[in-house]
């Protein structure tokens, strides 16, 4: 572990905020951007529900995504913390990196976003994302009705994919460029400033999101109950394993059913899913269990968002 030479006083240090509405690829972006997966991913909104901070660093400079949750009209009491979040991250940022879906015409989920951001006293940078979705024949029009869209920011825009990483690295030079002169404020081997528990029911909440679609969706969350060394200590069985216990709470006794499936088909390929993407996270065989408990409720619930790790203001 090392931190850069703090003398040096050409280099650059920030916080970046990605802000956008659900879906757009935040995640992906800081996926991207870091080269590796740390930030979840799913083709269904709001999958992204703590606030992430991932941390870039070069000979040049250190960047660190704060990642949000995707800003919409709230429903519910989870919805208006993610959204309280999403705000209070913009606050706290030297630069704040605005996501647009490409694929679509601005609209007016977008122009909240706008209006939200538009007199801020920092840097803004806009990526029009999944790029790589429109033909070759919409690319004029469509940057012209975003150019309009922005009309009187003077912000620079960046068509690109979060995705196959079209555009990306001249995304992070312009962000790199807009950062204060600073030094360097974590270790150059730290990309990421949640613990490896939290990674790990992230990743198993991802595996829910996408294996149940929009049967369970917003009501599940996963609490990791036990991490433990399991390495046998027999001679001829000596490769290390990690045990990990989980619960997947959810609201209804019927989204319990879906996600154990017949047989428990479900939760069997839940369960395998996210091992593979645990086991590639801490470098090691690992062996998970997971139950599923019904909490009535828990979203509408301030002791329980708390429990999960999702704080008010
Ligand atoms: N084709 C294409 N798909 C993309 C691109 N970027 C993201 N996606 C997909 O869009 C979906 C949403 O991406 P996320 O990165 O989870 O979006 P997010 O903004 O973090 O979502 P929330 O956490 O819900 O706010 C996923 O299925 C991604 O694979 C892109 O550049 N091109």
């Amino acid at each position: 572990m090392s931190l850069g030479d703090l003398s040096q006083e050409d280099f650059k240090s920030g916080f970046i905020a990605l802000i956008g509405r659900p879906n757009v690829g935040k995640s992906t972006f800081i996926n991207k951007f870091i080269g590796e997966k740390i930030a979840i991913t799913s083709p269904i909104a709001q999958t992204t529900r703590n606030r992430l901070k991932v941390i870039l660093t070069n000979e040049k400079s250190q960047i660190i995504f704060v990642d949000t949750p995707g800003i919409h009209k709230p429903h519910h009491l989870l919805g208006e913390r993610l959204v309280q979040s999403a705000k209070r991250s913009i606050g706290d940022v030297d630069a704040v990196l605005v996501i647009f879906e490409a694929s679509h015409s601005p609209g007016r989920g977008d122009a909240f976003i706008l209006n939200l951001i538009r007199n801020l006293k920092i840097p803004v940078i806009v990526a029009l994302n999944k790029w790589d979705l429109l033909a070759l024949s919409q690319f004029k029009e469509r940057k012209k009705e975003y150019f309009e869209f922005l009309e009187g920011t003077n912000w620079p825009v960046f068509c690109c994919s979060a995705l196959t990483g079209q555009g990306c690295n001249e995304l992070i030079s312009e962000i790199e460029e807009t950062l204060p002169f600073g030094p360097q404020l974590y270790p150059s081997d730290m990309n990421c400033d949640h613990p490896e528990k939290f990674l790990i029911a992230e990743f198993i909440r991802e595996q829910v999101l996408i294996n149940t679609r929009e049967e369970v969706p917003h009501s599940v969350a996963v609490s990791i109950d036990k991490i433990e060394d399991i390495t046998s200590k027999k001679k001829s069985e000596q490769k290390s394993r990690t045990g990990i216990l989980a619960t997947i709470c959810v609201e209804k006794k019927s989204q319990k059913g879906i996600l154990i499936g017949k047989g428990g088909s479900m939760l069997k390929k839940i369960g395998q899913e996210s091992r593979m993407q645990i086991q590639t996270l801490i470098n090691g065989n690992v062996y998970l269990e997971l139950f599923v408990k019904v909490v009535p409720d828990w979203r509408s619930k301030s002791s329980r968002l708390n429990e999960f790790g999702y704080e008010g203001s």
